[in-house]
This record gives structure tokens, sequence and C-alpha cells, in this order.
């Protein structure tokens, strides 16, 4: 039996791990050993600096828009080993935004197109290494939250990807799984979390009684991507304090 979370001499990718739950899988793997990059989408690790939820130490940082495709090509051409892909990249409008035709582009071209993108940049990589690919997707894949078409949209496109590559590239020996984290203290959901009596409606729908942490997403990652789910394919793992239940 192998039960080690050991990633020492493995080279990880997270997207959007300069902050939030990227950020927390990102510690979570270096904490483990590997070697570890992030992109995110300011022009420097230092614009990052000082923000709650961002601690950049020791992992290797790239501006890139995983919204431009050929932007993806060029930077994943960067590397010439991948063991770990974590897919956190993620956004979302506010005041009906996401109704109108272009805030929903620009929602699902983040949410779900760049998630293809991203993956189909690394897939050779990804065999030859015999990796793992793990896409973040939400709670929201499964029931809709008020006021976000695209983002519900996307997120259960990601879902359905997931469980799609997952089945497509078990035979090329990468195995694609998923974490849909249910509400997670980061800057996303700080417009909720930042108003007590919302916050306080949130917290009456999850029944471990807290909002999820990073680190809570940085765990399960670990696990994904370890030997001890070797047999674990195309599945999303709700990691919500039951919220979903
Ligand atoms: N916070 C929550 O409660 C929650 C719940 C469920 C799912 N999620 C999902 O988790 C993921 C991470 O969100 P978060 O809460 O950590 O918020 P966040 O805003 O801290 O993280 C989003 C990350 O995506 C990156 N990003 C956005 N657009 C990008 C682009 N075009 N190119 C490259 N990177 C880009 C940002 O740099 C940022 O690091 C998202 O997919 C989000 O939908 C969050
Ligand atoms: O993914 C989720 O469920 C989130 O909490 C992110 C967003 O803040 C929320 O869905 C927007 O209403």
């Amino acid at each position: 039996m192998d039960m080690r979370l050991d990633f020492t001499g493995r080279t990880a990718l997270v997207v959007g791990g300069s902050s939030g739950i990227g950020n927390g899988i990102a510690l979570a793997f270096r904490t483990a050993g590997a070697d570890v990059h992030v992109w995110g989408t300011r022009p420097s690790a230092a614009d990052y600096a000082g923000e709650e939820g961002a601690d950049l130490e020791g992992l290797a940082y790239d501006r890139v828009d995983v919204s431009d495709a050929d932007a993806v090509a060029a930077a994943a051409r960067g590397f010439s080993r991948l063991d770990i892909l974590v897919l956190s990249q993620g956004t979302v409008l506010y005041d009906r935004a996401e109704f109108a035709i272009e805030g929903f582009r620009k929602v699902v071209e983040v949410n779900l197109n760049s998630l293809m993108a991203c993956a189909a940049a690394f897939h050779d990589l990804l065999a030859a290494a015999r990796g793992s690919l793990i896409i973040v997707s939400s709670t929201a894949a499964f029931h809709a939250t008020r006021g976000n078409p695209a983002y519900n949209a996307s997120k259960t496109g990601a879902y359905g990807l997931t469980r799609t590559l997952g089945q497509a590239w078990a035979g090329d020996g990468i195995r694609v799984n998923g974490i849909a984290p249910g509400f997670v203290d980061t800057k996303l959901t700080r417009v909720t979390t930042g108003n007590p009596r919302r916050l306080e409606q949130t917290l009456r729908q999850i029944p471990v009684g807290r909002l999820g942490t990073p680190a809570d997403m940085g765990h399960v990652a670990l696990f994904l991507a370890s030997p001890m789910a070797g047999y674990v394919v195309g599945q999303t793992i709700s990691v919500d304090g039951g919220l979903v239940l």
C-alpha cells in the first residue's frame, strides 16, 4: 500500500495559484515537496505581495491570460515536464452582467473554454509523466446560485469536462478528476462574506457551520494527485462542509 503524500521530484502547475483556492492548493503541493509553478493575471509575483490569501514564497510565477489559447500554448512550450496540472482559474460577474451576452461570454471563456485550452496544451507532457489533471469546478455545478447564469453553466460544463476527459485520457495515462468547492473564504466570495447578514445566511446552509478554506481544497488535491487515488477517474469531489446535501 502506497500512502505517501510525497511529491518530491514532481512538477506541478496551478493555474490561478497566486490567490485563493489555487494558492491553497499550490501551497499544499509545495509543502509536499513538489516544484510548483503558478499562473495568474498580474504582471509579477510582487503584485500579490501582502495580499491576504496570496503566499508566493518558493512558487514560480508567470503571468498568463488563459482566456487566450495561443498564450496558453506558448507558455506551455516553456515546460519540459509536468506531473500535476490544477486548473483553478475562475471569475464571476455581479449585478446581472452575466445575463448580457458579453458578460456571459467573458465568464464562460475563463471558467470553461480556458480549461480545455490548458488541458490540451499539457496533454502530451501529462501523458509522458502518467500525471494528474485536477479541475476546480464548484457546487454551483449542481445547484443554481442566483444571478449567475454564466458562472453556473460554466461550472456545470467544467463538471462535464472532468468526466469526459477522465474517460478519454485514462488510456493515455492521465487521471482527470475534479474538486467542487462549496463556499470558501476568498476574494471571489468577499461580496457575501463581507456582508454580515449574507454571511450568516450562508453559514446556516453549511452543515459543518464554517466556511471552507483554501487549505481544505489543498488537502483533497494532494489526495487526488497521489497514488492513493490511483483508481479514481473522472470524479468530482464536493468539498463543501455538506452544503450540497
Ligand atoms: N471561493 C469560493 O467559494 C468558490 C467556490 C466554488 C468554486 N470556486 C472556484 O475556485 C476557483 C478559484 O477561485 P477563488 O475563490 O480562489 O477566487 P480567486 O479570485 O482568488 O481566484 C481566481 C483565480 O483565477 C485567476 N484567473 C482569473 N482569470 C484568469 C485568466 N484569464 N487567466 C489566468 N488566470 C486567471 C486569478 O488570477 C485568480 O488567481 C474558481 O474557479 C472559482 O470559481 C470558488
Ligand atoms: O462557486 C461558488 O459557489 C461561489 O461561491 C462563487 C460565487 O461567489 C457565487 O456562486 C456567486 O453567486
